[in-house]
């Protein structure tokens, strides 16, 4: 847990001692009690006795409560920076890291954070245990040398016995964790599914039946494996006091001829020690489940920090002047699947220059997406590269690059306010939700939309307003036109994309719209990962 501070860790160790300390001070009061009762008889216990037991409760409440708000603190901060953190780490995490890790980010994010949140507000408790029964060690020796031995040697040896079958209950605890993964691939399958499932009961049924009901079944049988070992452990642990308490008892004092007073001394220490123990072992699996959930997101934040981080967002136009021209040269790239014949583009050449229309058109799966991508500086080439105004664009500049595009994607995601705009222009805004024909639909009040429940089309068009009022110099939209009817099709390529070219926007736009193809200045064609320039007598009569 890198989150916890050195003078925090301080805090708490002080405050565990201070904790174990007031219950072994509580147990040598009771202890030394019962002995002056037994010397003496009722006589012996005096007023100093009692205010002195009074100093003991009041000093039990108040670590009690010190404890607890610190320990509320902990974990409640614990629980947001760890939250924050990845959500951080996520922001910051290139494209390529990031699309690969989704479903560990989604686990790390409701699973192992309360996870380890939880153990936390256990830690203090375990600690104060532990310290309770070292402390009660020591007392042990004092009261008696050679019965202090045996109990050492049978809670050393209960230790080695409960180390060595951890070390298997780990195992199922990190199987758990696996399927858990596993569980939420699915469940994420059914909630990103749900329209289909409803449409089709037996989809949802598979799921369940093939899927999750045997991850539930495999959960079970790896989980009663990990508690019945744990359990196991436990009464082991516990037999083994009991041995030794009897041994003690019937046994070791007379044979020893240790003086009556102090068996019984001894066994009540050590009844003490046992209670402290139990503690220990009931909180250990939610520790070692809790480690193995840090351990996971210690993984998971290294991971997403491996690769490079992205650059500081620097304005382009201004450090490399304003945008003239981009251009790619020798560009290569493959994606990295499990599969040998993973898909790739290239070599491939392309260029733009401001206020141009590049239309990009080929068959599903040629690699459109794939060239935009690594155009955009989303992919990151395995050879080649793009050149914004003849300048290489690095991993280093790849962030400010990409910013100078406003994007709709093919699977566009619609936020619900205008979070990439500083300063809205509402005649702009205005201008466009007239332009595209959803003034009545929607409305913009303090840069949020009124609503988002509009068809896929009208939310195309609310996505691609969001892009233009963004203010940057180039477009890219993919399919956009795919979700519109004919008349807005037409309107779009025939009106607004001359008029967005005129207002000085350059576009890059993938499209199946041959009967539009005209109206780009340049047409591209792209087959089998490959990039063909059509020539203008071509593609101005296709
Ligand atoms: N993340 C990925 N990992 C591995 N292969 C991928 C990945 N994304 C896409 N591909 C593969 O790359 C190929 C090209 O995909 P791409 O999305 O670029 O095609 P496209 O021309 O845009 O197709 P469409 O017109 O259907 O959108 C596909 O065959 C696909 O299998």
């Amino acid at each position: 847990m890198s989150q916890l501070k050195f003078s925090t860790l301080i805090r708490f160790i002080f405050l565990s001692f201070l904790s174990g300390g007031t219950s072994f001070l509580f147990l040598t009061f009771v202890n030394r009690v019962i002995g002056q009762l037994m010397a003496q008889g009722y006589g012996a216990i005096t007023q100093t006795y009692t205010l002195l037991f009074l100093l003991i409760v009041v000093l039990f409440i108040w670590t009690r409560r010190v404890l607890a708000l610190a320990i509320i603190r902990f974990s409640q901060s614990l629980f947001w920076s760890l939250r924050k953190d990845i959500i951080f780490l996520v922001l910051k995490s290139n494209y390529q890291q990031l699309s690969s890790r989704k479903d560990l980010v989604h686990t790390a994010l409701v699973r192992d954070i309360n996870m380890l949140t939880n153990a936390s507000l256990n830690i203090i408790q375990f600690a104060t245990s532990v310290i309770i029964v070292v402390a009660c060690l020591v007392y042990m020796a004092t009261v008696s040398g050679p019965l202090f031995l045996v109990s050492l040697a049978v809670i050393v040896l209960g230790t080695l016995l409960y180390q060595f079958n951890a070390r298997r209950n780990n195992d199922f605890f990190k199987q758990a964790r696996a399927l858990e993964d596993r569980f939420m691939f699915y469940f994420n399958a059914i909630l990103g599914g749900f329209k289909e499932i409803y449409m089709d009961t037996k989809k949802g049924q598979r799921i369940y039946g093939k899927k999750i009901a045997r991850i539930a079944d495999e959960s079970v049988v790896n989980q009663e494996k990990a508690f019945v070992g744990l359990l196991n452990n436990q009464i082991t642990g516990q037999t083994m006091f009991y041995l030794l308490i009897g041994a003690i008892l019937l046994y070791c004092g007379a044979a020893w001829r240790i003086a009556p007073a102090d068996t019984v001394s001894f066994l009540f220490i050590l009844l003490y020690v046992l209670s402290s123990v139990e503690t220990i072992m009931v909180l250990l699996p939610n520790l070692l489940q809790a480690k193995i959930s840090s351990d996971r997101i210690a993984k998971l934040q290294a991971d997403l920090l491996s690769e490079k981080p992205l650059g500081e967002l620097v304005d382009l136009q201004q450090t490399l002047g304003e945008f003239d021209t981009i251009a790619v040269r020798d560009l290569t790239f493959q994606y990295h699947g499990a599969n040998q014949e993973s898909f790739g583009i290239g070599p491939v050449n392309f260029s733009i220059s401001r206020g141009e229309v590049v239309f990009i058109y080929g068959g599903n799966g040629s690699g459109k997406t794939t060239f935009v991508s690594a155009l955009l500086g989303l992919l990151v080439p395995a050879s080649g590269g793009v050149y914004y105004n003849d300048c290489l664009i690095d991993e280093e500049r790849s962030q400010s690059y990409s910013s100078l595009f406003g994007v709709v994607f093919s699977d566009f995601y619609l936020f619900d306010e205008f979070y990439g705009i500083d300063h809205l222009d509402q005649e702009m805004l205005a201008y466009y939700l007239r332009l595209f024909e959803i003034e009545d639909k929607v409305k913009v009040e303090d840069g949020k939309f009124s609503t988002t429940h509009l068809s896929t089309g009208q939310r195309k068009r609310l996505a691609l307003i969001t892009a233009l009022l963004e203010g940057k110099p180039l477009l890219m939209l993919d399919e956009w036109a795919a979700d519109q009817d004919p008349y807005f099709r037409k309107k779009f390529y025939t009106q607004i994309v001359p008029e967005l070219k005129a207002a000085g926007f350059t576009l890059i736009a993938i499209t199946h719209d041959d009967k539009y193809y005209n109206c780009a200045d340049t047409l591209y064609k792209m087959e089998y990962g490959k990039l063909i320039r059509e020539e203008e007598p071509v593609f101005s009569t296709l």
